[in-house]
């Protein structure tokens, strides 16, 4: 069987993948918290973690590989959110503004993610369903010396786990030092995290031994992990800003309540996607939606594409013209591809894939087999990659001969050097440039490349 490594974000080394039960692979990867359209950097973890599902659904069998990928639909963010729109004069109760809000949020993702190539996991969890599973693990953690209630919250005593900080290498006290952290008269140790807080009437809120409240949000993964994937499972991902604290804490109370488990064996952090340098973010300001991408005339698996092209481990960034070459570059291959039925995929793929997930070493893998005019390979080796997938082509399909129209236009830029008037040069300019066609004018002639939002439909007709 192929072996996989993966590089292990907690021993910091690159592992052999060893599933835990032989020939079965369970991977974790905390999801969006739903209460506003994905913006591109959201998308990176769930292309990265598409691919590797993809890859170890193809060295392990499909149905033999487990992904859960969760919800967050209880959050202080979906609330203020709600409480916005029902401040706005919206109609219903909070309630149901809550709920309105986390389904059609559930919606877009999904409609958003499938545009970009990616299965849908084998089980997406919402917080909101597993409630009496976080109780219950929060009862265990007090239970066993972990956590204390105090004023309807219940903290985790971050000093009862001389493991603390392990995964992002730094101690307690340097960790105080550098968040910032919730000074709150009920925490023992301003360290402290929240595993339940109360609820006043106008929150969401579930009946617990503490009172009426909410979980927070660490807990929610760890008890949906335990519920879908046991004590124990092989891969945990979520991008790097995750790792402290969402991921130490997941961490803290997972192997506080399991003291017989290991919880995740493997911890993958894909890197952020910056705008100048600094992590798109929402609250940054700085982001555009996967959305909007689309409704610019991105095709979903030319932005799947630009994104394959950097390692996860490393920050990118988007620029329209990487996005402009993936066009040119999978309009070709879909031309060549065209009547073609797959082959295998190509061990060369396959291999590159399996080495910490290097989907760029696996492109140019996929440009030599193109190079040597290998369709069927090339076909199912894109397809592990989620690229060239059946029904994403669509956009690829218009036809793009657009010799006349060159021809039409260095017809019409001769005519106006003579005559000395360029308005039906920029004419036709502007009229291609409405469908979507890029023009480059040059001494050595016209050239016209179907670009971002082409529109065979819109072309400008020739006399
Ligand atoms: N700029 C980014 N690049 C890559 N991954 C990101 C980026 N921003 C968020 N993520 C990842 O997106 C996933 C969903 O995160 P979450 O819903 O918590 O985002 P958010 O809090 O709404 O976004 P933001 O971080 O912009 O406020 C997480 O795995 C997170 O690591
Ligand atoms: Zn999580």
């Amino acid at each position: 069987m192929t072996q996989i490594r993966l590089h292990n974000s907690k021993t910091r080394k690159e592992e052999v993948l060893a599933p835990l039960t032989p020939g079965k692979v369970s991977m974790y990867v905390c999801g969006p918290t739903v209460y506003d359209r994905a913006h591109i950097g959201n998308a990176r973890p769930v292309i990265v973690f598409d691919t590797l599902f993809r890859l170890l659904r193809h060295v392990y069998g499909a149905e033999n590989v487990t992904y859960v990928r969760n919800f967050t639909d209880v959050d202080d963010k979906i609330n203020a959110e709600a409480l916005r729109r029902q401040a706005a004069g919206v109609p219903g109760t909070l309630e149901d503004l809550i709920r309105g809000r986390t389904e059609e949020t559930i919606a877009w993702y999904h409609a958003d993610m499938d545009a970009l190539g990616a299965l849908r996991p084998t089980h997406e969890p919402r917080a909101t369903e597993y409630i009496g599973p976080m109780i219950a693990m929060i009862e265990e953690l007090i239970a066993r010396g972990h956590a204390y209630a105090a004023e309807g919250h219940v903290l985790f005593d971050v000093r009862s786990f001389a493991g603390y900080g392990a995964l992002s290498g730094r101690s307690v006290d340097d960790m105080i030092a550098g968040a910032r952290v919730e000074v709150a008269p009920y925490k023992r140790d301003p360290m402290d995290f929240v595993l339940w807080k109360p609820s006043d009437d106008s929150l969401p809120g579930w009946q617990s031994p503490w009172g009426r409240g909410r979980p927070g949000w660490h807990i929610e993964c760890s008890a949906m992990s335990r519920e879908l994937l046991g004590e124990t499972f092989d891969i945990h991902g979520g991008g790097i800003d995750l790792q402290f604290p969402h991921h130490e804490n997941e961490i803290a109370q997972s192997c506080c309540a399991n003291p017989s488990g290991q919880f995740a064996k493997i911890w993958m952090h894909n890197e952020m996607l910056q705008v100048e340098g600094k992590k798109m973010s929402k609250s940054l300001g700085n982001f555009f939606t996967v959305r909007d991408l689309l409704e610019q005339g991105w095709p979903g698996e030319v932005i799947r594409f630009v994104y394959l092209q950097t390692h996860y481990s490393k920050p990118m960034d988007w620029t329209d013209e990487k996005a402009r070459q993936a066009e040119a570059t999978l309009r070709k291959w879909r031309g060549m591809i065209a009547g073609a039925e797959p082959g295998q995929a190509d061990p060369s793929v396959v291999a590159a894939l399996s080495q910490d997930l290097n989907t760029a070493g696996a492109i140019a893998e996929l440009h030599a087999l193109a190079g040597k005019g290998d369709a069927a390979g090339l076909l199912a080796s894109a397809r592990l990659l989620g690229l060239l997938l059946p029904d994403m082509g669509a956009w690829a399909e218009q036809s793009v001969d657009l010799t006349a129209h060159a021809g039409h236009l260095a017809a019409l830029r001769a005519d106006a050097m003579v005559r000395k008037d360029f308005s039906a040069v920029d004419a036709m300019k502007s009229a291609l440039m409405a469908a979507g066609v890029e023009v480059r004018m040059s001494k050595a002639g016209v050239e016209l490349l179907p670009a971002a939002g082409f529109d065979a439909s819109k072309l400008p007709v020739l006399e």
